[in-house]
């Protein structure tokens, strides 16, 4: 059986795009648990938050983690998926988990050109640059614990894509 390859780390890293392509080189299935969240509650993620709070959106999050783990398939996580230690325990036992790692001062500048904030809403009210540093100070060691394998994702996606294949076989391999 084919397990299902979850892809995490943080806003702009590439998750969503690389997953499109891993998909494409792969023939696996693509889910998104953000995209899956907006078409079952037709809400964007900034709606959920201004509705529920970040609590809400969590918890929704984790369901929708469940609910897309299929074998065959690239799962692009929300960037926050790895704050539940039982989303990274899940992920970790039933998938291979890939960290797709870059510098706050690359995911602000990719951010700022393409913010999305009815999917982006800000989770600190600071700017940008300094939200992404802050952010990945409270999250590197989750993100490292999470993972199976991590790639640099300063790369062009298709170099992403590459290298993680590469660590995939290898893990096989070995
Ligand atoms: N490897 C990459 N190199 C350059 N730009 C990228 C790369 N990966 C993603 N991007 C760009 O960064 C932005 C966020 O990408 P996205 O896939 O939505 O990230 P995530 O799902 O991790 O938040 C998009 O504008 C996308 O085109
Ligand atoms: O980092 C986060 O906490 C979040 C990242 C977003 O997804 P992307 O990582 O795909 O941008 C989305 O799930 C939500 O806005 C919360
Ligand atoms: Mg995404």
């Amino acid at each position: 059986m084919s397990l299902p390859i979850y892809l995490i780390g943080a806003r702009g890293c590439g998750k969503t795009t690389v997953g499109q392509a891993l998909s494409q080189a792969t023939g696996y299935a693509f889910c998104d648990t953000d995209h899956y969240l907006q078409l079952t509650t037709q809400r964007s993620v900034a709606q959920i938050v201004a509705e529920e709070g970040w609590e809400g959106f969590r918890a929704r999050e984790s369901e929708s983690l469940q609910a897309v783990t299929a074998p065959a398939t690239i799962i692009a996580t929300g960037g926050g998926m790895v704050l539940a230690e039982a989303n990274r325990r899940f992920m970790r036992e039933n998938g291979q988990v890939i960290w797709l790692n870059a510098s706050p001062d690359i995911l602000a500048e990719r951010l700022e050109m393409q913010p999305e904030a009815e999917q982006r809403p800000t989770l600190t009210g600071r700017p940008i640059v300094e939200e992404m540093h802050d952010v990945l100070r409270e999250r590197a060691q989750l993100y490292r614990q999470a993972a199976h394998h991590e790639v640099d994702a300063m790369q062009s996606p298709d170099r992403v894509v590459e290298q993680i294949l590469r660590s995939l076989s290898l893990a096989r391999a070995s």
